[in-house]
């Protein structure tokens, strides 16, 4: 699939990701593809999904295409941060790699640049999972497909918020060419879009429609509010 295919097949669409943490109970392949297909069901167009094996499951289960990534820890460059890690997420069947992007050094020593060469090579697509502007319009030169916000209040010195970093869905969008996707933390269907409003092509949700341990936990907690 090039990239204006898929661009076009997301556009004003909604992808949907299917993960869950280490030692959630929905940490389970067979749990994770049952996600994808709810997703399907409901109109999703795209499914995003952590770690090889899921990726495999899911990208034959569903037919839609799969953003896949490999997370690899938890603090530092963890989504996918070598060559290695993106080559094996295309191996299981991903049409894109989402891979961090932000300008922190990669523990294999390569640059993001180094990455989105191998992805190409191999026949997928890249989407940059970043948290500034700055590093945006980098990822954009360097070759991604796609710029997502994904790590914005993720990276020390990026703005923490409760919703999503909607400033940096405006300003990536009047800043480079390729489709910006926004990503992390859209909680309503209303943010969602609004992040289309502000010039995002694509919107993924996660935690808000797959992760029922992390919203029972947010309804306990204003329970528990005086
Ligand atoms: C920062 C990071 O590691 N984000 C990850 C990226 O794949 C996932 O844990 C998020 O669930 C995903 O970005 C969707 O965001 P939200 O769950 O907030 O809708």
């Amino acid at each position: 699939m090039t990239a204006q295919d898929l661009a076009d097949t997301l556009r004003g669409r909604l992808i949907v990701s299917c993960q869950a943490p280490p030692g959630d109970p929905m940490r389970e392949t067979a749990t994770l593809v049952r996600l994808a297909l709810a997703a399907v069901a409901g109109g999703g167009s795209a499914i995003r999904a952590n770690e090889p094996e899921v990726v495999a499951a899911i990208s034959e289960a569903v037919d839609l295409p799969v953003i896949g990534l490999w997370k690899d820890g938890d603090t530092g460059v963890y989504i996918t941060p070598t060559v290695r890690h993106a080559l094996a997420i295309v191996e299981a069947g991903a049409a894109v790699v989402a891979a961090d992007a932000t300008d922190r050094p990669r523990p294999d020593g390569s640059t993001f640049e180094e990455l989105v060469t191998a992805v190409h090579a191999a026949g997928a697509l890249v989407m940059a999972d970043v948290s500034t502007l700055a590093e945006g319009v980098a990822a954009a030169a360097q070759g991604a497909d796609f710029v997502s916000t994904t790590l914005s209040g993720y990276v020390p010195g990026t703005p923490q918020r409760t919703g999503p970093d909607l400033d940096l869905v405006t300003s990536l969008s009047g800043s480079v060419s390729v489709p910006v996707v926004a990503e992390g933390r859209i909680n309503t269907p209303e943010e969602a879009a609004e992040a289309l409003a502000r010039g995002a092509h694509s919107v993924v949700v996660g935690t808000a429609i797959t992760a029922p341990t992390a919203l029972t936990s947010r309804f306990v907690a204003g329970l528990a509010r005086p």
